[in-house]
């Protein structure tokens, strides 16, 4: 199979998950996430998610990772494809981009190479934590700007899928939570976080 046709498998199998599924399946990867980790004092991006595409639910995953550290949220840009990061503070503001991704409009913007986690929405991973997201490279860039001892932590409702042909641009997850626990990947793993 191609990578498009991979990408529209799964995608065609989380449009019909109910959002009850949906529901379901964040919390058992909020819990199996927060069992493992909760980090102290770390900079953490995380994505917020597409409702509609039934994404992941990160925001009580994202609550609980804000009382002891800091926690970016990406804004995209169509444009370019690549995305800035903006501190999420008491205040923050959120609105609805074109896609129904919810960004925040106020906020302090951050140095990419001080994040030191990336939460990483997926469609699909492999145990190499080779990833495939919606194809606009969104990620890779981002990724590839990060500083060398980032963790890259991806979250996917599905099991890991068979091994998926990386491209040239493709930079491996270390982690993936999924509903039944965590996979550690074959990728080289940077230096543990203290
Ligand atoms: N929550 C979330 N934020 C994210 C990503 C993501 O995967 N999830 N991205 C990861 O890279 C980037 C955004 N990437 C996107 C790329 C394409 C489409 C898109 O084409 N959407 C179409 C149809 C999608 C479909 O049917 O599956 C649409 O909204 O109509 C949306 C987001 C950055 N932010
Ligand atoms: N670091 C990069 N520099 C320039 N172009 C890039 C880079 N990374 C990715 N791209 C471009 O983005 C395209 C999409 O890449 P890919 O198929 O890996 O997307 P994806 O990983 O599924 O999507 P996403 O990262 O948005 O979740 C690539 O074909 C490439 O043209």
């Amino acid at each position: 199979m191609t990578r498009e046709e991979i990408r529209n498998q799964y995608r065609a199998l989380r449009k019909d998950f109910t959002s009850e599924q949906c529901i379901y399946y964040s919390q058992q990867i909020t819990n199996n996430f927060l069992r493992n980790w909760m980090f102290n004092h770390k900079l953490i991006h995380c994505f917020l998610p597409i409702h509609r595409l039934r994404e992941v639910d990160t925001i009580p995953l994202v609550k609980r990772l804000r009382r002891n550290n800091r926690v970016c949220i990406p804004v995209s840009n169509f444009d370019k494809n690549n995305m800035t990061h903006k501190i999420l503070d008491d205040h923050t503001q959120f609105q609805d981009n074109a896609y129904g991704i919810p960004e925040p409009v106020t906020g302090e913007d951050v140095d990419v190479k001080k994040i030191q986690v990336v939460i990483v929405p997926l469609l699909a991973v492999d145990q190499h934590g080779n990833r495939l997201g919606y194809g606009k490279g969104f990620y890779d860039r981002f990724l590839a700007e990060c500083a060398p001892e980032t963790l890259f932590i991806g979250l996917t409702m599905f099991d890991i899928h068979d091994d998926l042909e990386p491209n040239e641009y493709d930079i491996p997850l270390h982690y993936v939570v999924t509903p039944k626990g965590i996979l550690k990947t074959t990728a080289n793993q940077p230096v543990p976080l203290r």
